[in-house]
């Protein structure tokens, strides 16, 4: 089956966590997702992230912690989605690729339609801040 991986960023702002909603015309339409992207030939996970970061928002990123990474099968292909929690880094977003993003707290992400990959990501990411608060 073929894999493919892809880094993903949970970023931290003054206690809200920013989503992304994907657009009409990706796959998986209007699903919310960390942003992120396939990691390239030659790129390390972190380089990706940076890299992606960039490219679909203009966003810079200071890294402080994972996650474990998520297997989903979506039937023609597999996603290791592979989970950074990472810090804001003052810039202004810039939307390239996403219908919208938006900043929410842990209590709201719950509400959102989540690409089926990042279920489990953002159910340790609950757990974790319920032990320890943002
Ligand atoms: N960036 C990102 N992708 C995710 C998440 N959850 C999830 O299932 N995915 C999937 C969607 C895509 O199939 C793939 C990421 O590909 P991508 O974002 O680099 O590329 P893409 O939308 O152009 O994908 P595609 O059109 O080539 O299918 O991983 C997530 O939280 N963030």
């Amino acid at each position: 089956m073929n894999t493919i991986r892809v880094t993903c960023a949970i970023i931290l702002r003054e206690g809200k966590i920013l989503a992304a909603q994907r657009s009409e015309t990706m796959s998986l339409p209007l699903k919310w997702e960390f942003p992120g992207g396939k990691i390239n030939k030659g790129e390390s996970e972190v380089e990706c992230l940076r890299r992606e970061l960039l490219e679909e928002l203009n966003l810079s990123m200071l890294i402080k912690g994972r996650l474990s990474n998520s297997l989903f099968n979506y039937g023609d292909f597999t996603v290791e989605l592979i989970p950074f929690i990472v810090d804001y880094v003052e810039s202004e977003i810039i939307l390239h690729e996403h219908r919208q993003i938006g900043w929410f707290t842990s209590f709201e992400l719950k509400d959102l339609d989540w690409a089926p990959a990042d279920v489990p990501i953002l159910q340790e990411f609950l757990d974790r801040t319920i032990k320890m608060p943002l």
